[in-house]
C-alpha cells in the first residue's frame, strides 16, 4: 500500500496574508497576539486545504514567522545572548533593532529562498525548546489532523552554521525533542538535511553516521523520516540506510533512482518537483516510483512546495495552453495524490507525448573584444573621466507615487501616457540630482522598473508574468518570478527610450542598465523542456540586441547586472566549472558586441563573489562593482591584483543609515592599498531603490566628497 505526503507547503498565504500581518505587527500597528492568530488561522486553512485534497500525510511545523532555520535555532536554544533582552528576540535575530545588528542572511542552497545563519560559538549551550512543534502538532490534531512535525536536520543545522563540531552537544537536545513527539504519539517526526545532497567532506560523513545511529537508537521515538532534497544522497545514502532510521525522502526530480536495495525502509519518493511550475509526466513518474526498491513508498514532492506559488486557480490572465501545463502548489499535492493511487493500482500509463522540439539555439562563438588595454584606452579618450570616477549601481529611490501609479495602469485608472510622463519626470530628477552632487557617470534611476527582472520579462517573448505566483524569499518579502514557457526573443527595444531620454538631459555620461542572462532566468521559473544553458543563451542573445541598440542610441557606457551568477553553481563540485563556463559565455554574448570605446559594467552583489571570482574575471566586464561595505570588505583580499576596473562598494544600501565622509575615505583607502588608483571606481554596494532621497543624497554627498578627497592625493 502507497501513500502520499509533500516534505512542506507555502507559508506565507494564498493572498500574502502572513506579510501583511508581520509588517502591521512590526509597525506597531497590531499586537504579537494578533500575529499568533493569523499564523493559526493560516496554518489551519493549509492542514483543511491538504485534507481536502486527500493527501495521505500531513506535514505540521513547516510554517515559519520568519525562517525554517532560526525557528531551528530556538528550537535548540541557540538565541545569542545579546538579543535575550529585546523586546521580541525572534524578530531582533531575524531583523535587528535600533541597537542590534540581525544575524547574517544567505541563500538556501541553490534557491532564491534566505535563511538566517545561526550563530554558534564554543559557549553555545543547546536546550531544547520545543514549544513551537509541540503546539502545532497539538492545534493540528484539534482540527482533526495526525502530523508529521518537520525540523531542519542537526547536520544540515551545523554545516550551515559552521558548527559541525558542536555535534555531540545538539544531539542530547534531538533526543529530548524525539521523546517530547513520543510523548505526544506523534508516529513520525521529518528531519530535513538537504546539506546531504552537497559533496560531503569526511568529517560530515562521518556526522551523518554518528546522529542518525544515536537518534535511531533512542529508545523512545517516533519513526525518523530523513528528508533530502536538491539533489542525488551519493555516499550519505548508503550511510542512512546503515542507520535505524526507518524512513528515507529523496529527490527523483532531480536526483535518480538508486540502484541500492533500501530493505525496511520506507522511502519518501519526491517525484513532483517542489521547484518547478510545470505539471508531473504521470507515465515517467510512475515508472521512478516503480524502481525504487525499498519496504514501503510513500509518494512525495522533491523538496517543500514553499518555492512554488500557491494555486494557478489564482491566475486570470495566463494563455489557456500554458494554464494546461502548470501546476502549483495546489496542483502539486492533487499529483501526489494521485500517482499514489495509480501506483497502489498497479496502473498502466503511457508517457505524455514528448515536448516538441525548441527552436534551435545558435552556440557559434561572437569574435571576442579587444584586450582589455585596448579597450581602456579607447574609453578614456573617450569618456575622459578623472581619477577614482563615481557612480551608483541603477536604481535611484522607488516612490510611493510611482508604485501607485503603476498600479493605476494596471487597474485602468490611468492612462499609459500619464504614467510615461511621471516616468520622465524621475528620470529629470535623478539627473539633477546626480549633476548637483558631482557623480562622474550617471543613471536614469529605473524609475519604470517594478523588479529587473519582471520588467525584462514583460517585454520579452517566451516570459509569462502571473498576478498572484508570489513566493517568498525572505521573511515578509516575497517575489513573483516569471515564467519561461518558450523560446525568447526580443520583439522591440525594452529600456532604449529612458535612457536615452536621460542621456538627452545632460553632457555626462549616463550608463544603460540592463540585467543579465543567467539572472534573468535565474530569478524566473525555468522551462523543462530544454537545458537551462540553452536558455540563458536566448536571453543572452535578447540581452545583446538590447546592448548593440544602447550603443546605437549613444550610450557610451552600459551595465549588464548579474547579481545571481553564484546562485545557479551547482552543489555538487564536479558541475560546477562546465555550468561557469556557459554562464560566463552567455554574458560574454551579450555584452561583447560593442565598439571598443563603449565601456562594459557589470555588477554584483550579496553573492559570495569570492568564490567565483575567477568567473567573474572572465565576464571580462571592463568596470565590475560589487558588494563590499555591507560584508565588511572581505572581498577585498580576495581582487588584489584585479586587472581591470573594479568599484567594492563603500556605501551599505541594505540600512538607513548615511555614512560619513571619513568612514567612505577609509574604506576607498582600504581598496587603494590592495588596488592601483587607476583601476578604482567609487560606488555603493548595490541600487538604491528601497532607500528614501533624503538618506541617498546625503549618503552619496559623502561617497563624492570622500572619492575628492582621495583624488587629491593620488
Ligand atoms: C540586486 S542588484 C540590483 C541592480 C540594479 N541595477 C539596481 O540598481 O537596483
Ligand atoms: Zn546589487
Amino acid at each position: 500500500m502507497s501513500s502520499s505526503t509533500v516534505l512542506g507547503y507555502p507559508r506565507i498565504g494564498p493572498n500574502r496574508e502572513l506579510k501583511r500581518a508581520l509588517e502591521s505587527y512590526w509597525d506597531g500597528r497590531t499586537t504579537r497576539r494578533d500575529l499568533e492568530e493569523e499564523g493559526a488561522r493560516l496554518r489551519a486553512a493549509t492542514w483543511g486545504r491538504l485534507a481536502g485534497l486527500g493527501l495521505g500525510e500531513l506535514p505540521s511545523n513547516t510554517f515559519s514567522f520568519y525562517d525554517q532555520v532560526l525557528d531551528t535555532a530556538v528550537l535548540l536554544g541557540a538565541v545569542p545572548e545579546r538579543y535575550l533582552a529585546a523586546d521580541d528576540p525572534y524578530f531582533a535575530m531575524a531583523r535587528g533593532t535600533d541597537g542590534l545588528a540581525p544575524l547574517r542572511m544567505t541563500k538556501w542552497f541553490d534557491t532564491n529562498y534566505h535563511y538566517i545563519v545561526p550563530e554558534i560559538g564554543p559557549k553555545t549551550v543547546f536546550t531544547l525548546d520545543a514549544a513551537k512543534p509541540l503546539a502545532e502538532v497539538r492545534e493540528a490534531r484539534a482540527l482533526g489532523h495526525e502530523t508529521r512535525p518537520v525540523v531542519v536536520g542537526p547536520v544540515t543545522f551545523l554545516s550551515l552554521s559552521g558548527a559541525l563540531e558542536r555535534l555531540e552537544d545538539v544531539l542530547g537536545p534531538y533526543e529530548e525533542l524525539l521523546a517530547a513527539l513520543a510523548r505526544e504519539e506523534v508516529a513520525w517526526v521529518q528531519l530535513d538535511e538537504p546539506a546531504l545532497v552537497t559533496d560531503l567532506t569526511p568529517a560530515q560523513l562521518d556526522a551523518v553516521r554518528a546522529a542518525y545511529s544515536r537518534l535511531g537508537a533512542a529508545p523512545d521515538r517516533p519513526k525518523i523520516l530523513v528528508a533530502s532534497y536538491f539533489g542525488d544522497l551519493g555516499p550519505a545514502l548508503p550511510a542512512l540506510a546503515a542507520t535505524p532510521v526507518e524512513g528515507i525522502g529523496l529527490d527523483l526530480v532531480r536526483g535518480s533512482v538508486p540502484e541500492l536495495a533500501l530493505d525496511g525502509k520506507t522511502v519518501f519518493a519526491g517525484v513532483v518537483s517542489g521547484r518547478d511550475v510545470w505539471r508531473t509526466d504521470p507515465g515517467r513518474a510512475l515508472e521512478k516510483l516503480r524502481g525504487v526498491r525499498a519496504d514501503r513508498i510513500v509518494v512525495s514532492t522533491s523538496c517543500s512546495l514553499q518555492h512554488v506559488p500557491y494555486d494557478v486557480a489564482a491566475e486570470d490572465g495566463l494563455e489557456p495552453a500554458l494554464v494546461a501545463r502548470l501546476a502549483f502548489a495546489e496542483q502539486k499535492v492533487a499529483e501526489v495524490v494521485e500517482l499514489a493511487r495509480l501506483l497502489a493500482d498497479g496502473a498502466a500509463v503511457p508517457f505524455d507525448e514528448a515536448p516538441v522540439a525548441a527552436a534551435s539555439v545558435s552556440q557559434e562563438a561572437r569574435p571576442a573584444r579587444s584586450p582589455y588595454p585596448v579597450r581602456a584606452a579607447a574609453q578614456a579618450g573617450h569618456l575622459n573621466l578623472p581619477p577614482l570616477p563615481t557612480t551608483t549601481i541603477g536604481s535611484f529611490p522607488q516612490t510611493g507615487e510611482l508604485r501607485a501609479a503603476r498600479a493605476g495602469v494596471v487597474a485602468g485608472a490611468l492612462a499609459e501616457d500619464d504614467y510615461e510622463k511621471l516616468v520622465e519626470r524621475e528620470i529629470e530628477h535623478a539627473i539633477q540630482v546626480q549633476e548637483d552632487l558631482g557623480l562622474d557617470v550617471l543613471v536614469h534611476g529605473e524609475p519604470e522598473r517594478n523588479d529587473m527582472v519582471q520588467y525584462f520579462a514583460e517585454h520579452l517573448d517566451g516570459f509569462a508574468v502571473t498576478k498572484n505566483g508570489w513566493v517568498q524569499s525572505y521573511g515578509s518579502r516575497c517575489t513573483r518570478p516569471p515564467i519561461i514557457h518558450g523560446d525568447v526573443r526580443r520583439p522591440a527595444p525594452i529600456t532604449v527610450r529612458w535612457s536615452t531620454y536621460a542621456q538627452s538631459l545632460t553632457d555626462r555620461p549616463v550608463k544603460g542598465m540592463l540585467t543579465g542572462p543567467v539572472t534573468i532566468v535565474a530569478w524566473s521559473f525555468d522551462r523543462d523542456d530544454l537545458p537551462q544553458r540553452d536558455v540563458v543563451f536566448q536571453v543572452a542573445d535578447a540581452i545583446a540586441e538590447e546592448v548593440r541598440d544602447l550603443e546605437a542610441a549613444g550610450l557610451s557606457v552600459i551595465q549588464v547586472d548579474e547579481p545571481a551568477l553564484r546562485e545557479l553553481l551547482p552543489l555538487r563540485a564536479a558541475e560546477q566549472p562546465a555550468y561557469l563556463e556557459w554562464a560566463v559565455a552567455a554574458y560574454r554574448r551579450a555584452t561583447s558586441v560593442v565598439a571598443d570605446r563603449t565601456q562594459i559594467h557589470t555588477h554584483l552583489c550579496y553573492s559570495d563573489a569570492d568564490q567565483i571570482l575567477a568567473a567573474i574575471d572572465g565576464l571580462d566586464a571592463d568596470v565590475t562593482t560589487i558588494e563590499s561595505a555591507r560584508s565588511g570588505r572581505r572581498i577585498l583580499d580576495a581582487v588584489s591584483g584585479y586587472s581591470r576596473g573594479l568599484g567594492p562598494g563603500v556605501y551599505d544600501i541594505h540600512s538607513p543609515r548615511v555614512p560619513s565622509a571619513d568612514e567612505v575615505e577609509e574604506r576607498l583607502a582600504a581598496t587603494l592599498k590592495v588596488l592601483p588608483g587607476d583601476r578604482v571606481w567609487v560606488n555603493p554596494d548595490c541600487g538604491l531603490k528601497t532607500r528614501t532621497y533624503a538618506q541617498v543624497e546625503a549618503s552619496l554627498g559623502n561617497v563624492v566628497e570622500a572619492a575628492r578627497r582621495l583624488r587629491a592625493t593620488l
